[in-house]
This record gives structure tokens, sequence and C-alpha cells, in this order.
């Protein structure tokens, strides 16, 4: 029996840490399920709002706890979404914030999987996921939002995409940051980390390519595997919407030029995958570029998209973008999320199922990826709160989980 018996809400720390929301949910034949919001720093103008996590919490126990508990069953995902769309009244979670939202319907999911004593990715509808697994995209060098001195590309990836399982992947990114490590040293560059884990370098974007470059390079040798780059330019963070140009510190790019500038980076760099190259109004200059390089890498919409289908779907009509990035968080529950990857593969288009730069122990991403046969997973390289979930990707592919 699924029927929710409780619904526990608490602050606890993010990796930043910052306080968020952490839920526990209990049914009536004793499921349990817990599970943590994460928090991005380069957030999209669109995304549900998150709310100071006190509030947060104090307007779910007071909105939401009374619809779900002894009224709602954990074993049925839609029923608990929709029953926290209702408490919340809104069409962006301001009411009860969807850092409350995630996190119960996040619970709720790991409850009903704890009844049939299924993994959570099978109670999700991966028990016919195959051989398939996501490949991890491991940020490595960073700056933007994440760290400010370091570049203004927000996050530099390594793409294993020619790995032959999720373990050797997981592995090979640890090794690209590792020889980043050594590389940087080499220069004499110091480098700490930025929120993910991945080095925060002063050096110029140029630089980075090029550190980048070697280091995937000297690991795809080492592994005999194809490993590539990959990048988040967060390009909504750098936009100046006044002036209508792209700000590279001194340096500007027009819409226009923001555009050849990252084509041409596609083709020097050979990237496997490119996140928010535009800002995310600009559906148009993502079209283009779709057209111009879409037949060669992925381009992926964050900012863009933020896990919402009338988003979504008007990417699909004008064609702009590739592929979708989902943070369940950035849309509220798990059904939002997943209705997100459903409209995206329906329409041809590749999910990526991502972490936020801030984060926790939480792994439930790890086992929505699965789920939902998503291609690629973004969850960082090193860090505690990132190897839970690659750590997890791995226990799942043996099924040890
Ligand atoms: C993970 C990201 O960062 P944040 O969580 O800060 O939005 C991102 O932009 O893809
Ligand atoms: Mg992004």
């Amino acid at each position: 029996m699924t029927l929710i018996r409780s619904v526990g809400l608490r602050r606890i720390l993010d990796s930043r840490g910052n306080p968020t929301v952490e839920a526990d949910v209990l049914t009536e034949s004793g499921g349990f399920g817990r599970a943590a919001a994460p928090s991005g720093a380069s957030t999209g103008e669109y995304e549900a709002i998150e709310l100071p996590p006190g509030e947060a919490i104090a307007s779910a126990r007071e909105h939401a706890v009374p619809r779900l508990v002894g009224e709602v069953h954990a074993g049925n995902q839609r029923e608990v979404d929709a029953a926290l769309h209702a408490a919340d009244g809104t069409d962006d979670f301001s009411n009860i914030g969807a850092n409350s939202a995630v996190a119960i319907s996040m619970a709720a999911a790991k409850a009903g999987a704890d009844v049939l004593g299924a993994p959570l990715y099978q109670h999700l509808g991966g028990t016919f996921r195959g051989d398939n697994f996501p490949i991890p995209l491991g940020n490595v060098v960073g700056g933007g939002e994440h760290a400010k001195e370091a570049t203004h590309i927000q996050e530099f990836l390594a793409v294993p995409h020619g790995a032959p399982s999720v373990s050797e992947a997981v592995f090979a990114n640890a090794a690209v940051h590792d020889r980043i490590g050594e590389l940087l040293d080499e220069r004499g560059v110091p480098a700490g980390k930025g929120d993910e884990g991945a080095w925060a370098p002063t050096v110029t974007d140029a630089e980075a390519f090029e550190i980048v470059a070697a280091a995937t390079d000297d690991v795809a040798e080492d592994v005999g595997f194809d490993v590539a780059v990959g990048l988040d330019v967060a390009a909504s963070e750098l936009y100046d919407a006044d002036a209508g140009v792209y700000r590279y510190g001194d340096v500007e790019r027009t819409p226009t030029e923001q555009v050849d500038y990252i084509a041409d980076l596609v083709d020097e760099y050979d990237l496997a995958y490119v996140e928010d190259p535009v800002e995310e109004d600009d559906f148009a200059g993502f079209a283009d570029l779709t057209t111009r390089v879409g037949d060669r890498t992925v381009l992926c919409g964050d900012d863009l998209f933020v896990t919402n289908v009338e988003r979504l779907q008007r990417g699909i009509d004008e064609e702009a973008g590739n592929a979708i990035l989902v943070k369940p968080n950035q849309i509220g529950t798990l059904s939002d999320a997943v209705d997100a990857v459903e409209l995206a593969t329906r329409n041809g288009l590749e999910a990526v199922v991502s972490h936020r730069s801030g984060e926790t122990e939480d792994t439930t991403i790890a086992h929505l990826a699965v789920a939902t046969g998503a291609p690629f997973i973004k969850t960082g390289t090193v860090g505690g709160e990132r190897t839970a979930k690659l750590n997890e990707l791995i226990r799942i592919a043996e099924d040890a989980v």
C-alpha cells in the first residue's frame, strides 16, 4: 500500500554550504523515500521559483502536506505531482517553492520504489533500458557564475563518447580532470576549483581550450577510445541585454558574431556538445546555429528550455537546438521532467539529465537518466556530491543497487 502516511521537511546543507530542502516520505506500508532539492547559480529567467528554504518548507507544510497525507499514493507519481501543483496553485511553484515541490516529488518516487523493493530507475520505467547507459558529460574547467575569476565560458566538458561502459566513461572524465591539474601545474598556473569541482584557473578561454583539448587527447590515447570536448557557454550570463552584446571581459560580440564564434569553435575543436551558446530569448540565433552545425554537434538548451514543455515545443517548432537539458528542480516535479524528456525524444531531440551547481548527495538524477533512456547525463567529475551520482550510475549499470 503506497498511500502516503507522512511527509517530513527539513533544511539541510548543500555543497555550497547554503540551506536547501530535504523531504522524507513514509507510506502506510512502511515504504520510505528521502530526497533533497539542488540549487542553481546561473539560473534561467524562466525557471520555476526557488523560495528561501524556510519559507518553502512552511508553505509546503501548510498547503501541500494536507493534500498528500492519507490522500495520494507514493507509487502513483502523476497523482503525487498533480497534488503538488494543486497545492501550489501557480504555474511556477512560487507559492510552495519549486525546491519543496521537487524534494517531495523525488522522495515520493523513492518511497514508491521502496514499497516495491525495486531500484528507483525501475520504478520510473527503466526496466527495458537494455544495455544503454547515459554518457557522462564531465565538467573539468569552469568559470562564469561558478568561479568568478576564471574562464568566461562557464563549463569545459569532457565527452567520453567512445567509452564501452559507463564505468570507463566515468573514470576517463576523472583522468581528464587529473591531467588538466598536471598541465596547469606545468604552466605554473595556480587553480582552485569552482562550485562543481572543475578547475577554475585564471586563464583565458583560448588557453582553456588548448589545455582541455590536450588533456582529452592524452586521455583518449591512454584509454583507447574517443574523448571529445564540450561546452556550457551559459550565454545568458554573458549577455548585456541593454547593450545587445555578449561581454567576454573586454571583448564584445554582437548576437551575429556570437553565432559565428560558436560555429567556428565547433569546427576548430570538434566540439561534441554545446549548451546555451546564445542567450535564453534568442530562439532565432539557436535555430541559425542548428542549421549551421546541428548535423555535427549536440546543441542543448538549458536556460532556453528550462525543462518546460511549452518552451521546448517552441524550440521544436522553430528548429532551435537538437537537445534539451533536464533539471527536475527547474520545473518542480518528476512528472514534468519526464514529460520534457518524452516530448524531446518523440521529436528527435536528445535529453541530457543534469545536476545543479549547488548539489547534495541525492542520486535521483542518475536513476532518472537511466529510466528515461537519456543519452547523456551532466553531473560533474569529482567532489562527493558529484561522485554520489556517478558511482550510483556505475552500480546501476552493474545491477548492483
Ligand atoms: C548546472 C548548471 O549550472 P547552474 O546549476 O548554476 O544553473 C548549468 O548551467 O547547466
Ligand atoms: Mg547550463
